[in-house]
């Protein structure tokens, strides 16, 4: 993602005569951000995202600096003639894949959700997880620049939950803006750059204090070159860094992230050497005893 996707002024009504749903959203998303909408039911948050998701459009106001945008929406539409294989190969070949990567990238994709078993079975006999399974992986196979995820962790099994939060990780390491809703408070509480309600009809960023991450953490001990700087991508999502001897850093990183900030320590030039990595309150010198 190269620019900010910016709404100005947005407003969206359903019928010429239809109540606004919202009105005067501004709204801007920058490269690498993490963006949770929240909001009573009903109060709109479908429609704002369709509206980033750039499928729906808006009945008043600016919609500027679209990316290549993915979009999973909150009801899949599951019965569909393809298996999920022939599916993700066939949208890849649409985002410009060559067939053969489009297939391979299809097969990496229902490998990581757990769901390769299930690459040949006619969608419409798949059950409600494994759909949004695919409903997931069609998002993801071309790497969008914007992703929009509609309660997309629902229906997912805890193990496909934590790779979609890995994969929301990924993105915005990439330079990806993702902007997701979810009915669960905690899910990546305390990572995203911010948060925004939806309250009666408009878009108010949440003055509250941002939740603290509650999911499994990790800790990662690296020591830096001398006199290096922690990479930025390293650092923010991480909850806390501490320095406990000079040029080594303990960062408290939600499990999701963990791969993330390795790979931005691993990859740092110069690159930082990685002490351990353990789950938090285990001294890192304790971690390998039996
Ligand atoms: N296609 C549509 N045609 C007419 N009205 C619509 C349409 N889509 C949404 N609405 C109305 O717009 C309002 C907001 O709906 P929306 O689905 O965006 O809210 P939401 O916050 O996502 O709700 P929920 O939390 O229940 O998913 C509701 O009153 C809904 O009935």
């Amino acid at each position: 993602m190269h620019r900010d996707l910016e709404l100005a002024r947005v407003g969206r009504r359903y019928g010429i005569r239809g109540p606004w749903v919202l009105r005067g959203v501004d709204l801007t998303l920058t490269p690498g951000s993490l963006t949770r909408v929240e909001g009573a039911n009903g109060t709109g948050k479908s429609t704002l995202l369709r509206l980033v998701a750039g499928i729906d459009t808006p009945t008043e106001g600016r919609i500027t600096g679209r990316p290549r945008t993915a979009y999973v929406p909150e009801r899949f539409p599951s019965a569909l003639p393809f298996t999920p294989s022939g599916y993700l190969t066939h949208l890849g070949t649409v985002h410009g894949l060559s067939r053969r990567s489009a297939a391979a990238r299809a097969a990496d994709w229902l490998e990581r959700f757990g769901a390769a078993a299930y690459a040949a079975t006619p969608m419409a006999q798949l059950s409600k997880g494994t759909s949004q399974k695919v409903a997931v992986a069609q998002a993801l196979l071309a790497d969008p620049e914007l992703l929009v995820l509609d309660e997309a962790w629902t229906g997912l099994d805890a193990e496909a939950r934590a790779e979609l939060e890995r994969a929301v990780a990924e993105r915005t390491a990439a330079g990806g803006a993702v902007v997701f809703v979810d009915h669960d408070p905690r899910r990546l509480a305390g990572v995203p750059d911010a948060v925004h309600q939806v309250v009666a009809g408009t878009l108010e960023p949440r003055t509250a204090q941002a939740a603290p991450p509650v999911g499994p953490l990790t800790v990662v001990t690296a020591r830096g070159p001398a006199g290096g700087r922690l990479p930025a991508d390293a650092t923010r999502p991480s909850a806390s860094a501490a320095e406990p001897t000079p040029g080594t850093y303990r960062l408290t990183v939600p499990a999701s992230h963990s791969d993330v900030v390795l790979r931005a320590l691993l990859t740092a030039q110069p690159p930082w050497h990685v002490v351990s990595v353990s789950p938090p309150d285990v001294p890192p010198d304790e971690k390998d005893r039996p």
